[in-house]
């Protein structure tokens, strides 16, 4: 296993282990760098404000092509470290007995939260790199490495390999394995549900799929059980339309058309609203494509594989729009109730209780995220993975640390990468970050240079038409290039031993959210034609039988034996 996400711009501090807990914070010029929580809580505010614009499904995807893309190795994004740097009462672990991968958030003094309950150190393990792999390494500094396939490919719903596949894949009818409960279909159980879950029993809902991190939080869950009913509803329209294919065939043909409207989405549907449609255009991401018309950029000289200033630190920028407040609402659009984020941690069990499942969907097509800015949600910032405990983790703080533990270039660096004017003094920042944030920044930092891309890109002014700053905006927009152009099997690619036929394409564009809501809820009868949009008078509640429909029937009697199929093997991580 090597590497994948690649350090295209590091930070000239070795971030090979150091004696483990003191490893860097060290900064270019010798300086401690400002400790990860405080920067949290003195740089970024937790105001809740709802974005009048989007729905909460609007983050919720985001984290969906997220998990696609990247996973960091040795992270397994929940409260279960197999590695503890900090006891269980919140001290920091002797040093002789810290693992070298321990990186621990320190709380500063006097932390409004923390200090309450006398815990002074978060858990915080850095991500394995190839040198922990012993991977051939002529370069001077490490690179961090994923576990997932880089490529758009719904490994989360799939898995990344052969051997994750088979277990979740029912090898019937081109059909994933799925368990009926009520009457409806649902991911199958957890081998392992009291350590991949909170759950107190191995009998307690946790659910498995193509990602561990699938029973994070409860939006997440749903779109990957939205997902999962979509292939098994398209392989058995397939099966019904060919009977005469085989399980292999049909299971292969609906796993492309799923990944094909998901890409689909994601980049006419998802994607302008972060980056803007101008913007996109204009850098070769989407195209004013004629129905059936190809789109044939595939160039083989692009690495598509993850940016690491991209799953480090812009895209992480997003975690603002996560709102701390679940809405359950019933079919007529009222309220029914809600739930507390910090509840419902890796406990995939209250999807199934009551009309949760389709009340929580209706919820997040109908609720705000919050506004992308500078704010993250007090559920996120002091009650990550808190479970039963009063205070949890700090995602902010863990974004900044992150970056560190990756040794990312700094903020300035990359401005100057972007194409910005790099800056020589604080008041050089004033071009695109606040008075207000500049004064923080100069005070907590000793110098211009040591201010941490997640920190300084998250406070830039934002491109108009788009959720982000010019940085941010730069590293997002150079990855989908690369994801897209770098992916042979991309969904628009014309040529003749990948491609959709014309009538399929024209086919695959009329996927949108909406109608994936509508195929794969329990009973929703109604939603708007734009769900990642708020419900206003030019995105009305409609039936579902107006949202438009994908039409199978492209597909009838295809004379498919010789398409190339991408199988794992594909796309299996470098050598
Ligand atoms: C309720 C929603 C979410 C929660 C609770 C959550 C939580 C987390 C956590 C715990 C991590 C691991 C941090 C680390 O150890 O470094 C993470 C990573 C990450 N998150 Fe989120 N997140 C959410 C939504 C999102 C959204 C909406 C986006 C983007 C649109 C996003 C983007 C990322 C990225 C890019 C990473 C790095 C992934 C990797 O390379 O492994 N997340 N998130
Ligand atoms: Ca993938």
């Amino acid at each position: 296993m090597c590497p994948n996400v690649v350090i295209r711009y590091g930070r000239l501090i070795s971030p090979k282990y150091g004696d483990g807990v003191s490893s860097p914070t060290v900064s270019l010029t010798g300086e401690e760098l400002p400790n990860a929580r405080l920067v949290s809580l003195l740089v970024f505010g937790e105001r809740d404000v709802p974005d009048p614009q989007y729905t909460l499904f609007n983050m919720q995807w985001g984290q969906i092509m997220t998990h696609d893309m990247s996973m960091l190795a040795g992270s397994t994004q929940s409260t279960k470290h197999a590695t503890r740097c900090c006891t269980d009462d919140g001290k920091l672990v002797s040093k002789s007995e810290a693992h070298k991968t321990c990186y621990p958030i320190l709380i500063p003094k006097n932390d409004p939260a923390f200090s309450q309950v006398q815990i002074d150190c978060l858990n915080f393990v850095r991500t394995l790199t190839d040198q922990d792999q012993n991977c051939d390494n002529s370069h001077i500094q490490a690179e961090q490495l994923t576990v997932v396939t880089a490529f758009m490919d719904l490994s989360l719903v799939y898995g990344n390999s052969e051997q994750q596949n088979q277990p979740i894949r029912a090898f019937q009818g081109g059909r994933m394995v799925v368990v009926e409960r009520d009457g409806y279909e649902w991911p199958p159980q957890a081998s392992n549900a009291t350590s991949s879950c909170e759950a107190q029993t191995r009998d307690e809902i946790c659910y498995l799929t193509g990602d561990v991190r699938t029973n994070q939080n409860p939006g997440l869950a749903i779109l990957q059980i939205i997902l999962l009913r979509e292939h098994n509803r398209i392989a058995d329209v397939l099966q019904h339309l060919n009977p005469h294919w085989d399980d292999e065939l049909t299971f292969q043909e609906a796993r492309r058309i799923n990944i094909a409207q998901y890409q689909h989405i994601s980049y006419y549907e998802w994607l302008p609203i972060f980056l803007g449609t101008e913007n996109m255009l204009k850098n070769r991401l989407i195209y004013k494509t004629k129905p059936g018309s190809y789109v044939n950029d595939y160039d083989p000289t692009i690495d598509p594989s993850v940016l690491n200033s991209h799953a480090t630190a812009a895209f992480r920028y997003f975690h603002s729009q996560i709102e701390g407040r679940l809405d359950l609402i019933s079919e007529i659009r009222s309220s029914t109730g809600a739930l507390r984020l910090s509840d419902w941690f890796n406990r995939p069990a209250i999807i199934e209780a009551n009309d949760n499942y389709d009340s929580l969907t209706r919820g997040h097509a109908t609720q705000p995220e919050e506004l992308t800015d500078i704010n993250f949600d007090a559920e996120i910032k002091h009650f990550l993975f808190r479970m039963n405990r009063p205070f949890g983790q700090d995602l902010r703080a863990i974004d900044i640390q992150r970056n560190r533990d990756h040794g990312l270039a700094s903020y300035n660096d990359y401005r100057e990468f972007c194409g910005l004017r790099r800056a020589h003094d604080w008041n050089d920042f004033l071009d695109l970050i606040s008075p207000e944030s500049v004064a923080q920044l100069q005070s907590l930092y000793s110098t211009i240079e040591d201010v941490d891309l997640t920190v300084g890109g998250s406070l830039e002014a934002h491109v108009e038409g788009a959720l982000a700053g010019p940085t941010f905006l730069c590293i997002l927009t150079e990855q989908f290039f690369r994801t897209r152009v770098g992916d042979r099997y991309f969904y628009e690619e014309g040529e003749k031993d990948v491609a959709f036929s014309r009538g399929q394409l024209s086919e695959i564009r009329k996927a949108s959210i909406a109608r994936l809501i509508c195929d794969n809820s329990n009973h929703i009868q109604t939603i708007q034609p734009s769900a990642f949009l708020r419900v206003s008078k030019t995105n009305e509640l409609t039936s579902c039988s107006n949202i438009p429909i994908v039409d199978l029937s492209q597909w009838k009697d295809l004379s498919v034996p010789n398409i190339q199929y991408h199988h794992y093997k594909d796309y299996g991580l470098k050598k």
